[in-house]
């Protein structure tokens, strides 16, 4: 079934509402990939974005999938054959670093709600253009952080965002309390060295701790 941008960006920003953090993860093997899903949830964020950046990506969108309360997603999107796999693989939601019209096309065809990116008035203009109100701010450090996506608001106050790209413990909540950002995305929920040694009670840890103080539900 296709979307259209509109329904998309209400779907990506109740996506984006349910906790003040979607966790990018990079998961090497699918076999982990339950019991990461849910140690995250378990520690109150449920949206999970798993980069298609290792060659079980696919796989560990499948078995997230399963994972009781969580709510998985494909991140690093590049092609419309990206689209096609992460939806076959059960993804709710799609996550790009950038956009392009073969991307948002094939996303409105595939009936996979996009969270495209912009790092300019430009891009997020564009994004705009095509009836796109929910965006991911990004590389959001690199890009200037908190103080360039503020000044987007007041000329852009139609645009929500969710920063993603060094967003840490250190800066996420001079994200969040800017009136354009719903949510941040970042990886150090879920850090590698955990996942590999499979410290599930670590990444609960962690979830908890950035939940707590970042003012989500747990
Ligand atoms: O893969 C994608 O779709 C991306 O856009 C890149 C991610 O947003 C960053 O990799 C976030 O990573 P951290 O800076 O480690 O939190």
């Amino acid at each position: 079934m296709t979307i259209d941008a509109k329904s998309a960006s209400a779907q990506t920003l109740e996506i984006c509402n349910t906790a003040p953090v979607i966790p990018v993860l990079l998961v090497e093997s699918a076999d982990t990939a339950a019991a990461l899903g849910q140690a995250l949830v378990a520690g109150g964020l449920p949206v999970l974005e798993v980069t298609l950046r290792t060659k079980a990506a696919l796989d560990v969108i499948a078995a997230m999938a399963e994972v009781e309360g969580g709510i998985v997603g494909a991140g690093t999107l590049l092609t419309a054959q990206d689209v096609k796999n992460a939806k076959a693989a059960g993804a709710k939601f799609g996550v790009s670093p950038g956009a392009t019209d073969a991307l948002i096309d094939a996303c409105e065809v595939e009936g996979l709600p996009l969270l495209a990116g912009a790092a300019t008035a430009t891009e997020a203009m564009r994004l705009l253009e095509r009836g796109y109100t929910t965006q991911k701010f990004f590389p959001a450090e690199a890009a200037g952080g908190a103080k360039a996506l503020g000044s987007l608001a007041s000329p852009l106050p139609q645009i929500t965002f969710c920063p993603t790209g060094g967003v840490s413990p250190d800066n996420a909540a001079s994200y969040l309390k800017l009136p354009n950002v719903v949510c941040v995305g970042g990886s150090w929920v879920a850090p590698k060295d955990a996942v590999a040694a499979g410290d599930w009670g670590r990444i609960t840890d962690l979830a908890r701790t950035a939940c707590k103080s970042l003012g989500g539900a747990v």
